[in-house]
């Protein structure tokens, strides 16, 4: 019944081809179950999906990452930081192994884990639009949580909610096991960063998204104007003419739609909702990669099957799924 996508792809090389990571890591926070998430969107059928109904060539190495050999055994807070140099070692190794796909053209899935993971992610996608096509990347992040405390203004300690921060070097650290491997070529603009679906963001970040005139569509913004018009507000903001990574993490969704994830915030998105947004941002064709992350099918356990759903249902959505 799916026909294939027929956007084109205007920053891939081949827009058939997708190159899949998956990412069983959980130490950018405190609960266990969110490293168990790539296998159970993969046993759910979501790759299958991806080549049988939507045609692509998947490439995956069929392993699910946990990166055992790259953490460090001792891992004392650093600035407030949980598990600092666990959480830089696996990103830094995420990164390359998202750089090599993103270097040939292809389309970046990833499926995480929590969502430090971009700090892997997002860094190698835009390490390589840069040498690639000599531009800079947009990012949407969609969330409920703006994930860009710094160090000192995080209550939690927990990385998870300071990828943006160091991604955009509003934090920043030297130590060389501490993110100090993060280069220029790294590192993403404030002025190409857009959120969606914000209702629990931290005083720090919103000062920080204040004096940096970061773009933000929270929950209230999608009530007042729709979510049609939000999504047009987000990309006319990007321009056509950059290309996109999508960062989405489940919690976006309201709990009713994926309940297992770990920091669920009541009022967020409907499942179409989340999927228009994956609809529209291919539809720019400027996508090039997109992360999913915070499924914990350990959480909510009644309701594990139903957040897998919606993250699968998010992933074809953004690759051109329930598009006639
Ligand atoms: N990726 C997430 N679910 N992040 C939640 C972050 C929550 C809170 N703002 C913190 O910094 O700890
Ligand atoms: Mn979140
Ligand atoms: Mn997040």
């Amino acid at each position: 019944m799916t026909q294939p996508s027929t956007i084109t792809s205007r920053f891939l090389s081949h827009p058939n081809q997708l190159g899949v990571v998956a990412v069983g890591f959980n130490g950018g926070q405190c609960k266990k179950g969110v490293e168990a998430a790539p296998m159970a969107l993969i046993e759910s059928g979501l790759l299958t999906q991806l080549s049988d109904d939507l045609d692509y060539e998947v490439h995956h190495d069929n392993t699910v990452h946990y990166y055992e050999n790259d953490i460090p055994t001792e891992d004392p807070d650093h600035r407030g930081m949980k598990k600092p140099r666990a959480v830089s070692a696996v990103t830094e190794k995420l990164s390359s192994q998202v750089y090599n796909y993103a270097k040939d053209g292809k389309f970046v899935l990833t499926l995480g884990g929590d969502h430090s993971i971009a700090i892997g992610t997002v860094s190698g996608t835009a390490k390589a639009i840069r040498e690639r096509l000599g531009r800079e990347m947009a990012v949407i992040w969609v969330d409920a949580h703006a994930d860009i405390n710094v160090p000192e203004t995080s209550d939690s300690g927990n990385i998870h909610g300071m990828p943006m921060a160091f991604l955009t070097r509003l934090a920043r650290e030297e130590k060389k096991d501490i993110f100090g491997w993060m280069q220029d070529e790294h590192i993403v603009n404030t002025q190409k960063l857009v959120y969606i679906g914000l209702r629990d963001v931290d005083r720090g970040e919103k000062k920080l998204l204040r004096e940096n005139g970061i773009k933000a569509f929270s929950m209230h913004d999608i009530d007042r104007h729709g979510i049609g018009r939000v999504v047009e507000m987000a990309l006319a903001h990007i321009g056509s003419d950059t290309p996109i990574h999508l960062s989405f993490d489940v919690d976006a969704l309201d709990p009713q739609w994926a309940p297992s994830t770990g920091t669920p915030v009541r009022g967020g998105l409907t499942l179409r909702e989340g999927d228009f947004i994956c609809e529209a941002v291919h539809e720019t064709g400027n996508l090039i990669a997109m992360d999913l992350v915070e499924v914990n099918p350990s959480l909510e356990t009644k309701g594990a099957s139903e957040t897998i759903r919606a993250g699968c249902s998010l992933v074809r959505s953004a690759l051109g799924d329930t598009l006639l």
